[in-house]
């Protein structure tokens, strides 16, 4: 028995490098959802949430296309956001970035996660298998969750669009981190959304 989660950041938004807080996606996001459905086509979800916003919600209908069977809805908890601000240890090379948000935000973002916790990571008594579509952030922080990692610590754990992160938690055992930013079913040219270039 194992209940698993499928983590995914949307495909790339139309026009993203002009810092708009949202919108459609690109051709080359739009694609990049339909390799990731081709490579979660065997996988019997019992469900799937996507972050409200347009990105997600469009990359989350991409997939539901080539599933017919999935059933989708949206979940407030999976909305962008800053899930925690930073620690006395967090390094200097952060300053710059949580200097950026609020105080409003960061608490509007821990509440969240606080919430998506209980909602997403607690135990069932049934083989599950889940599918969250969300945001950059909201990944790096489940992933630092289950390992345990420092609350900051979700700031430098980043995935490509459309890349694929899964956890899988078995009865009595803690959460495993199985795969993060799997990115096989993704040529070099649709692995974007990092600030570097990422050919792996
Ligand atoms: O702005 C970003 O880098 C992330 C933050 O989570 O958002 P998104 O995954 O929506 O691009």
């Amino acid at each position: 028995m194992a209940h698993h989660l499928y983590l995914v950041r949307h495909g790339e938004q139309l026009d993203a490098e002009h810092g708009l807080p949202d919108g459609p996606l690109s051709p080359r996001g739009r694609r990049q959802a339909e390799l990731l459905a081709e490579r979660l086509g065997g996988v019997p979800f019992d469900n799937a949430w996507h972050s409200p916003l347009q990105r997600a919600t469009e990359t989350a209908q991409i997939i539901a296309a080539k599933m017919p069977a999935l059933s989708l809805e949206p979940s407030p908890l999976l909305f962008d956001c800053i899930p925690t601000g930073p620690a006395p240890e967090t390094p200097k090379a952060y300053d710059a970035f949580f200097g950026s948000v609020t105080e409003a935000e960061i608490e509007a973002g821990s509440a969240q996660m606080e919430d998506a916790a209980s909602e997403f990571l607690r135990s069932h008594r049934e083989d599950r298998h889940e599918l969250l579509i969300t945001h950059n952030f909201v990944i790096g922080w489940f992933v630092r969750e289950v390992l345990g990692a420092p609350d900051w610590r979700w700031v430098s754990i980043n995935q490509v669009n459309c890349g694929l992160t899964v956890l899988t938690q078995r009865p009595g055992r803690p959460w495993s981190l199985v795969s993060h930013n799997d990115i096989a079913h993704l040529p070099p040219e649709l692995r974007t959304g990092l600030s570097e270039p990422y050919a792996i």
